[in-house]
């Protein structure tokens, strides 16, 4: 068995990982922007490697998100309890409907809205990263850029702590490999009112990097 997989979505989120990150079996690959293109991708990655016999043994999501303010500043560190879908789902007049709240049976949703974090993989990383806030960490397909769908989300979801674009549907990938799964994040920005030029992405590579270290705590003999 090789060691942990680690999937990111940019090359520079992938770059900031491999300064901290020392395991010689841990594989760093960005994949793409979006849960997609990155559940995919994480599949394939995963499929390629079985077949080559060296299956890993868990698969990391790590990168920069969007945090919400109440509860990380830019350049913290969060870890996800759960990585959940959170725009999957139906508007109506009245609001938003969860995908799992549509009235569709296990089988027609194909997996669950929300994956939870391996037990053993995110207590290695609290332990490691005692700083850290942890909580769900929201994946959607839209970058949140105003005030009002801010507030929804965060009434919605008042245990979320970050949104990013990939988590969930690397976790689906991890989960259908039977692969035990976590998602790792620095904050490059506050969810809020689109504001580009307010993003402090150096910042949360830097922090990425530093974080990344704790992912040494999950190699062949922790986690
Ligand atoms: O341009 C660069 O050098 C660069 C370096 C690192 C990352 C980027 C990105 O564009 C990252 C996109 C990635 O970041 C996540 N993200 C960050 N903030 C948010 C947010 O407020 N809402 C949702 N996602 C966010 C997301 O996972 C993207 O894939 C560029």
């Amino acid at each position: 068995m090789t060691g942990l997989l680690v999937v990111t979505a940019v090359p520079a989120e992938a770059e900031a990982v491999r300064t901290g990150l020392t395991d010689p079996t841990a594989t760093v690959v960005p994949v793409g922007v979006g849960p997609a293109v990155a559940g995919a991708a994480t599949a394939r990655l995963l499929a390629l490697a079985e077949a080559a016999g060296r299956p890993y043994r868990g698969v990391v999501s790590a990168g920069v998100a969007g945090g919400f303010a109440h509860r990380v500043a830019v350049g913290g560190t969060v870890l996800a309890k759960r990585s959940l879908a959170a725009d999957l789902g139906a508007e109506s007049p009245e609001g938003f409907i969860p995908i799992d709240e549509l009235g569709m049976t296990a089988e027609q949703l194909g997996g669950a809205v929300a994956v939870e974090a391996d037990r053993a993989l995110l207590a290695a990383l609290r332990s490691a990263l005692p700083d850290a806030v942890v909580g769900t960490v929201l994946t959607v397909g839209t970058v949140t850029g105003t005030a009002a769908s801010t507030r929804a989300l965060a009434v919605r979801h008042p245990d979320a702590v970050a949104e990013a674009m990939e988590g969930h549907g690397v976790a689906v990938a991890a989960t259908q490999a039977g692969l035990p799964f976590v998602e790792i994040r620095t904050i490059s920005n506050p969810i809020g009112p689109r504001d580009r030029d307010a993003w402090r992405l150096r910042e949360a590579l830097t922090a990425l990097g530093s974080a990344a270290a704790a992912l040494d705590a999950l190699g062949a003999d922790g986690g």
